[in-house]
């Protein structure tokens, strides 16, 4: 991974891929070495080749495999590779859904083999670049190329419609023949005119339905007399999972067909598939629930597996409230994603799921809850959802993430006796089944229960019984049906919580009362879940804090302003982009003379190794986003001359950057006073940039520096929360503060209002969510208060890769990636012209790695 991370690896290898101009396909060589580094990134990545959909796997198998056989026969021509032009009849194109690449292409077949001598080969070799066609009976027809009078190939078979080419393919020896047919007709070619020959054997093939194909199945039951889901006037929320005995052998596969079956429905959700189950958040067209209850019943991996049947809510939503309420929608999508777990757990050796303690049906939890010796109970949910709501006498396990769950169990139940009977419950039920099989298989606990259907089924149940109660059905000696769950259900959708009783058991984040209320902070950018009252809520028009309600207020102006204007700025999103790790560079831009810069420039001391070495390992994904060595050493040179050495840097990550700026200050500064004040938003990031700095602190850029931060352990992550700072003095007393906020901008815009303690910046590094650079910047340039008049702003990967270059419509096809991509070079373009002509700036805009703008305010 550490050689992944690092582009010049990259680059290293990509330069000994040889490059090939395929005029053929639009390909240049440039793209070729582009998309040989993504698939070297998919080779080592095994993360991102298990979110690729079976389809997009299997196309970029072949395509890999076409541009291997390309390569080799730009080098030799002949009759060692053959093409074959493959058509699909219209029938079959719109039978079997195909998308524009399916109806047609190009597959490359060796001579001599498998698929070049039989038919069930030549039929594999369709079926992995169509495949679609593997589901379907059609029949095959070849036909050679005609050579026109200028001695060009004339290749359009399109005029055959659903027709058939001149010679049948329906033995082993019609492949054999055609393939021989197509050596000759090329041999001859090259004899008549080696200048106007072809490259090599070419064959067009055509797929078209199969006459005698027996009638598609008629739709399944379910679907028969369904009403319209578009034009049910309630939706209705469920959940279930399971976990199926056999395990789901084909994970990506499996996925495709629940997309398939569950199309027909319109139903939204979020869905995990691993090879261990499903786990699914849904909402349905109440209309269709039975339909698709029918529908989910019928598939094996669900069907009885599906612990406790689906949880549907019994309250449909009414479709204006669902998707045009005052909430946003609790789905907006179908997205079903295929996972390595359904519910991560850390574990190092899966467990047998099917031995997880007893499921215990909510009425006879609800009695046991009563009993006089209760059991012990654990709430096996994480300390934010506790906080709200809990069993009576439940004790929370206060775990962060569901994988702290195994070292608070062992250390609970060290002393406890294995019969003792163990109740545990969660909210749907469905991390209780591994926490029961954790209980059962790995402590030797004999009496284990689980709460069916967690609090979710609970609460139903309840609710049922109460309403039978009242309408005087026999009812089951329930006792009392008084809740003993208290205060408010976390969910995991658009609704954040339900609550179950009155009690109020959360603290407002804002003023410390009592409350029950689960929001998430509206300034989007900071979205993090909160308890906070109603009168805070309202108060702070849904934010979680003064700053992030400033830049919420400001954002919604901002935005009404630009509508007004028409002029685009920035854009409210605040996504973080450059953690992507899928948009690729293009290889041009790191060409030799960065190579050469970087070689002559002098290498970063022991420390920053160490710093990339560890983030690698710890944050292996976003390991690229560090400054590194060259930019590293401009950083701290600029920071060395800053006239009272005070730097604020807009994105910490591991705090390569903030060390550089650190070093720098602390090599340069007149007065002895520098101040360094890095903000971040990521705990993980931030616990990994503090122990950073205090290495610096301790020993310094060189080998003990190094030293210190190589003893970096996974208990790096502390409980930070808003605001939360730490501060490391190094030997001068150069102040080094690292703060973790929710939105970086929203502290910004604070301090502009305010007067920073100890004066304006000096330097101000923005490195922070790339969507929103004109608003730091205009923050920055706006306020004297935030950076002195003569300081500057720098502002990293204003080249975005290269892209900024050119940044029109993609062709067609272009992928999700790359749209994202261009999209973002554009943002990037804007801002780059429009910080050019802004007349409260002088502005150079270094080529350096990904450009960093230097902007000096005048
Ligand atoms: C490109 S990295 C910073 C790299 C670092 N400056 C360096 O040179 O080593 C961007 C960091 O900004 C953080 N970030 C993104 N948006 C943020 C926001 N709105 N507030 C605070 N931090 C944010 C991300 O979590 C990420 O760690």
């Amino acid at each position: 991974l550490r050689m992944v991370a690092n582009p010049k690896f990259h680059r290293s290898l990509v330069n000994k891929i040889p490059s090939v101009h395929l005029s053929t396909s639009g390909l240049t060589g440039r793209h070729f070495a582009a998309y040989s580094r993504l698939s070297l990134t998919r080779l080592f990545s095994t993360a991102d080749v298990g979110k690729k959909n079976a389809r997009e796997k299997a196309k970029n198998e072949v395509r890999d495999r076409n541009m291997r056989y390309r390569e080799a026969s730009s080098s030799a021509k002949g009759a060692a590779l053959f093409a074959l032009k493959v058509s699909v009849c219209p029938i079959l194109r719109e039978e079997l859904h195909l998308n524009g690449r399916e109806k047609r292409g190009r597959v490359f077949v060796q001579s001599d083999s498998y698929e070049s001598t039989t038919l069930q080969g030549l039929k594999n070799e369709l079926h992995s670049f169509f495949r679609a066609l593997k589901k379907s009976t059609y029949v095959l027809s070849a036909q050679l190329p005609v050579v026109n009078e200028d001695g060009e190939m004339v290749l359009n078979n399109e005029m055959i419609g659903d027709g058939k080419l001149n010679c049948d393919i329906v033995s082993d020896e019609d492949v054999v023949k055609v393939f021989q047919d197509a050596v000759g007709f090329y041999e001859a070619t090259l004899e008549s005119d080696e200048s106007k020959s072809i490259a090599r054997p070419t064959i067009l093939l055509h797929v078209s339905k199969d006459p005698n194909a027996p009638p598609p199945p008629p739709p399944p039951a379910y679907l028969e007399d369904m009403p319209d889901p578009a034009q049910s006037l309630h939706m209705t929320m469920l959940s279930f999972y399971s976990f199926p005995p056999g395990l789901i052998q084909d994970v990506e596969e499996f996925s495709l067909s629940l997309r398939r079956a569950w199309k027909p429905f319109n139903a939204l959700g979020r869905i995990y598939v691993a090879e261990e189950g499903v786990n699914a958040q849904m909402s349905v067209p109440t209309s269709v629930l039975e339909n698709f209850k029918a529908c989910c019943f019928s598939i094996p991996e669900l069907g009885e597996y599906m612990e406790n049947g689906l949880n549907i809510d019994p309250v449909p939503i009414s479709s204006e409230e669902f998707f045009h309420g005052e909430r946003p929608p609790p789905f907006k999508n179908l997205h079903i994603r295929p996972r390595s777990q359904i519910v991560a757990d850390g574990l190092t050796q899966p467990l047998d799921w099917q031995r997880a303690g007893n499921d215990l049906p909510p009425l006879e939890w609800h009695k046991k809850l009563q009993a006089e010796e209760p059991p012990i109970l654990l709430d096996c949910r994480n300390s934010y959802e506790t906080g709200v709501g809990k069993f009576v006498n439940a004790e929370p396990l206060n775990t962060e993430t569901f994988k702290d769950t195994w070292d608070i169990l062992k250390e609970r139940l060290k002393d406890v006796p294995r019969d003792k009977e163990v109740m545990t419950y969660c909210t749907g039920g469905i991390r209780c089944v591994k926490v029961g099989a954790y209980l059962e298989q790995e402590l030797g606990f004999k009496n284990v229960s689980r709460l069916a259907g967690g609090i979710i089924g609970y609460d139903r149940t309840l609710e049922k019984e109460r309403e039978k109660k009242e309408e005087n059905l026999g009812l089951e000696d329930a006792g009392d049906l008084e809740s003993l769950f208290h205060g408010t259900n976390y969910v995991f959708d658009g609704r954040v919580g339900r609550q179950i009783t009155d009690h109020q058991l959360g603290e407002c984040v804002t003023c410390g009362n009592a409350t029950h209320l689960l929001s998430n902070c509206a300034n989007t950018a900071c979205h993090r879940r909160m308890v906070q009252c109603s009168v805070c809520l309202t108060g702070f028009n849904g934010c979680c804090s003064t700053s992030c309600q400033n830049r919420f207020v400001n954002s919604l102006a901002r935005s009404k302003r630009t509508l007004s204007s028409g002029v685009e700025i920035g854009g409210e999103g605040g996504e973080e982009v450059k953690s992507s790790g899928e948009i690729d560079f293009d290889p041009a831009v790191f060409d030799d003379v960065q190579e050469y810069s970087a070689e002559h420039s002098s290498g970063a001391p022991a420390l920053y190794d160490a710093i990339q070495r560890n983030t690698e390992r710890y944050l292996p994904t976003g390991a690229h986003m560090t400054s590194g060595g060259v930019q590293g050493r401009l950083l701290a040179s600029l920071a060395s001359m800053a006239r009272r050495g005070r730097v604020l840097e807009v994105g910490t990550f591991t705090g390569y950057a903030t060390c550089a700026f650190a070093e720098g200050v602390a090599g340069g500064c007149g007065d002895g006073g520098g101040f360094v004040l890095t903000l971040e938003r990521d705990k993980l990031a931030c616990g990994v940039a503090r122990h950073h700095i205090r290495a610096l602190g301790k020993g310094g850029t060189g080998e003990g520096g190094a030293e210190v931060a190589e003893l970096l352990d996974d208990k790096i992550v502390a409980e930070l929360g808003e605001g939360a700072e730490d501060e490391t003095r190094l030997e001068g007393g150069v102040r080094v503060v690292s703060r973790k906020c929710n939105d970086a901008l929203a502290v910004l815009e604070d301090m502009a209002e305010q007067r920073v303690e100890g004066g304006a910046f000096d330097l101000v590094f923005v490195d922070a969510d790339k969507t929103r650079l004109l608003d730091y910047v205009e923050c920055c340039l706006g306020s004297d208060k935030l950076l002195r008049r003569g300081g500057s702003i720098l502002v990293d990967n204003v080249l975005w890769k290269g892209a900024v270059v050119s940044t029109e419509e993609g062709e067609e096809g272009e992928t999700k990636q790359t749209r994202r991509k261009r999209k973002l070079a554009r943002i990037m373009h804007k801002f780059n012209e429009k910080i050019q002509t802004d007349l409260r700036a002088e502005v150079v805009l270094l080529p350096l790695r990904d450009g960093l703008s230097i902007i000096r305010k005048l």
